[in-house]
């Protein structure tokens, strides 16, 4: 029955596409489906994102405070006994650090709002990627200090990449140095976005007391113990000027993307507060503009109208489009479908992230269509298989709230079903399923090696290191082929470390850590052709084999963590059989897994056959495989190896008194400064360094600078390894064959 209304909505979807109806237009005019388009009037699901250290948790905090969630504002390092209420992990009050994203819900007048509060560290980035995958909108959050830092660069990639509508929050004014004026100009500058503030702030620093709202030109004085009182009063005379100044900016940007605003303004009409905020909704969900709040979360300030701010510009769920694909079973054909948040089409859910709770594994789900009653089954696409859904709760923070149904756009999490994160869940029957779009998994950079101190803690330890890797796919686990060793591999350092912590607390195994190495690639940097013949025909069975083609490399511009190789069958009439080339084909999969230099894969490169030839009776699979493996040796020698490694973009903040011995550890580091700035008696460094040489920097940096200086990375690309350095790692490589008996 679901699988006939899937079918259904299919041939609606593909009829109002070929007619350029909208579906609502399109299943009404059928009268096919009963259509509610309001479902949702009032939700919004939304992510708070930033930079490292930005207030995000700290925003969040004041943002459940004022919606009434919780009766106290707690501090993020727990430093008043309780901690912030998303960072519930110890781990994550004891640092201070977001490292788990943590999902709560609240109301706002009439309306609902899921909030994802995620991570900062590049080392948790495949937080920020679900998050963003499953969210309607976000807010970014920036340092009114330092504006755009480089994780701000990340995450706003993120964003694009899921197409997320955002507003702009510049947060820390109450610091001294803030200026929210630089600060939008850095997001003009270095994000080449649309956006204008539409608030200036009343005093700077230590006197900020409130806000202008020029869009209504009205003040706003925070007041009361947590600035829960806000007192609206005309806009003070010696901000007049200011405020009437960026109304104009404001407009005039929206003019430039806005064809109604654009008209008046050349008119030059008087534009109403309701022309203005309607031009911001509409360019903000056309992710053409980003309206710029600002204010002080830690003093209380500014936080509620940023609330507004979600309510007025974000987009409800059906306001935003999302596109699946409906997959018939008995063909394994695909279709691509628009989920639409219609309760009444089939449930089609995601599961975007595990979690493994006391009462066993959780499963959090955004809906995109229909809904789920507690008691239904539900259909998991990925792994094929039916299950029920016997408990449902929404989440807040770590706490839980049972619900008996959850419909289109909702977040909630059920309780007890087989599932990995990127799977669908959905109502169809075996004919027909639906899958939603996938998320990005970025590739782990570094790699650690890991054993339990205890060898009686070996059961506990795997149980560990699985449901780690099922919770989380960038942590992976391998084994090193020569040391035997089990290998960790993550996003950075911290990511890897806080693992090993969670081992101890939550699994009680201690494990001993080796140092952390980082991910070399080895590629090629041109074309060499190979001619390669095997011939083995003296005495037993023999061996012939030969092989003709070219390597060459391949490089994505468009993605720098693109690694893939290809092998190309050019082979023209029968001088190497199918079976043969399937054959060669297999055996360089096989050996670009280890490169000949140092053990590490080979990347961006193709392998291309045009020819060969074979002998009618010693000629096998066999031949050719070996055949394939000697000229892939031969002509990755030829075609000028180079070994890559991880660069990461690194920016540093310091004392300007710092500066000299800061530069001078980045570049004994093997850093290449691309950056410096010095903004009063803050100095800012942007470096690309090889990952390799970062460990122990943050140990160095809090030595240089009394523990004040701070600093980010993330990753940059793989790049050519310097040639000193090359040997050590091929040295290194042959060390381990040797003592792996394997020269
Ligand atoms: N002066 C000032 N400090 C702030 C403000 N907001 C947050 N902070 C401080 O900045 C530090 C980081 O705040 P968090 O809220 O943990 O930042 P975060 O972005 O959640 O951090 P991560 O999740 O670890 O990236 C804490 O010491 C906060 O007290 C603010 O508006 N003004």
């Amino acid at each position: 029955m679901f699988g006939r209304l899937f079918a259904h909505q299919s041939k609606l979807i593909g009829a109002a596409q070929k007619y350029q109806h909208s579906n609502i237009q399109f299943a009404n005019k059928f009268n096919a489906l009963s259509f509610n388009p309001y479902y949702n009037f009032c939700l919004r699901n939304i992510g708070i994102s930033a930079h490292i250290d930005s207030g995000k948790t700290t925003f969040t905090e004041r943002v459940l405070f004022y919606a009434g969630k919780i009766n106290a504002i707690h501090d993020v390092k727990g430093t008043d006994g309780v901690g912030a209420t998303m960072d519930f992990m110890d781990l994550e009050r004891e640092k201070g650090i977001t490292i788990q994203s943590a999902a709560t819900h609240l109301k706002w007048g009439n309306t609902s709002i899921n909030v994802i509060d995620t991570p900062g560290h590049v080392d948790f980035t495949i937080e920020v990627e679900r998050a963003l995958r499953v969210l309607d909108g976000g807010v970014l959050l920036l340092c009114g200090v330092a504006g755009v830092q480089p994780q701000t660069l990340t995450v706003f990639k993120q964003m694009v990449r899921y197409q997320v509508p955002r507003i702009i929050f510049i947060n820390k004014l109450d610091r001294m140095g803030a200026n929210p004026w630089a600060a939008i100009d850095s997001v003009r500058k270095r994000l080449n976005i649309h956006a204008a503030a539409v608030q200036i702030p009343i005093g700077i620093d230590q006197s900020l007391k409130g806000l202008v709202d020029i869009v209504e030109m009205k003040a706003i004085i925070f007041e009361g113990e947590s600035g829960e009182i806000l007192n609206v009063q005309d806009v003070p005379a010696n901000l007049i000027e200011l405020a009437k100044e960026k109304r104009h900016e404001l407009i005039e940007v929206l003019a430039e993307i806005d064809h109604q605003i654009e008209e008046k303004y050349l008119a030059e009409e008087e534009l109403t507060a309701e022309e203005i905020k309607a031009a911001i909704r509409r360019q903000t969900i056309a992710l053409k503009f980003s309206p710029v709040f600002m204010g002080s979360a830690f003093k209380n300030k500014g936080v509620q109208l940023a609330l507004d701010g979600v309510r007025d510009y974000l987009p409800k769920p059906d306001e935003r489009k999302n596109v699946g694909f409906l997959q018939k079973e008995d063909t394994q054909a695909e279709e691509k479908i628009e989920f639409i948040p219609d309760p009444k089409l089939p449930f089609v859910g995601y599961a975007f992230k595990l979690e493994e709770s006391k009462f066993g594994q959780l499963t959090y789900v955004r809906v995109y269509q229909g809904k789920l009653k507690r008691g239904d089954n539900v259909y998991n696409t990925t792994v094929k298989k039916r299950m029920k859904i016997s408990r449902m709760i929404k989440m807040h923070a770590n706490q839980m709230e049972e619900i008996n149904e959850a419909g289109p756009g909702e977040i909630f999490a059920i309780f007890g079903v087989e599932c990995a994160t990127g799977d669908t869940l959905c109502e169809g029957d075996m004919s027909y399923t639906a899958r939603c779009s996938s998320m990005h998994v970025p590739a782990p950079v570094v790699n650690l090696s890991i054993k339990p101190k205890d060898n009686k803690s070996s059961a506990k330890f795997n149980k560990a290191l699985k449901k780690f890797s099922r919770e989380d796919p960038t942590f992976r686990v391998s084994i090193d082929k020569e040391s035997e060793e089990i290998v960790i591999s993550g996003m950075g350092e911290l990511h890897l470390q806080i693992y090993a912590e969670r081992m101890r607390r939550e699994f009680d195994v201690d494990v001993i850590l080796g140092n952390p190495t980082v991910n070399y690639r080895e590629t090629i940097t041109q074309k060499a052709h190979f001619d390669y013949l095997h011939k083995k025909q003296s005495g037993g069975a023999g061996q012939f084999a030969r092989v003709i083609g070219f390597v060459e490399p391949m490089v994505n511009p468009e993605d720098p963590q693109d690694f893939s190789c290809q092998f190309v069958n050019k082979v023209i009439g029968t001088n190497v059989p199918n079976e043969y080339v399937t054959a060669c084909e297999k055996s360089f999969y096989d050996v670009i897994d280890k490169g000949p230099q140092t053990g590490y894969p080979v990347v961006n490169m193709k392998f291309v056959l045009e020819d060969g030839q074979t002998h009618v009776v010693d000629s096998s699979s066999n031949a050719f495989m070996i055949a394939t493996k000697y000229a892939f040796n031969k002509a990755f020698n030829d075609a000028g190896p180079v070994i890559l490694e991880p660069f990461m973009n690194v920016e540093v903040t310091c004392a300007a008194a710092e500066y000299q011995s800061v530069m001078a550890a980045i570049s004994k580091r093997r850093g290449l400064i691309t950056n410096t700035e010095s903004r009063g008696d803050i100095f800012i460094l942007n470096a690309d360094c090889p990952l390799s040489q970062m460990f122990g920097f943050a140990t160095e940096l809090r030595g240089l600078t009394s523990g004040q200086g701070e600093f980010s990375m993330e990753y940059k690309s793989h790049e050519p390894i310097d040639p000193s350095q090359a040997e050590e790692v091929k040295k290194q490589y042959q060390i381990r064959r040797k003592d792996k008996g394997q020269d």
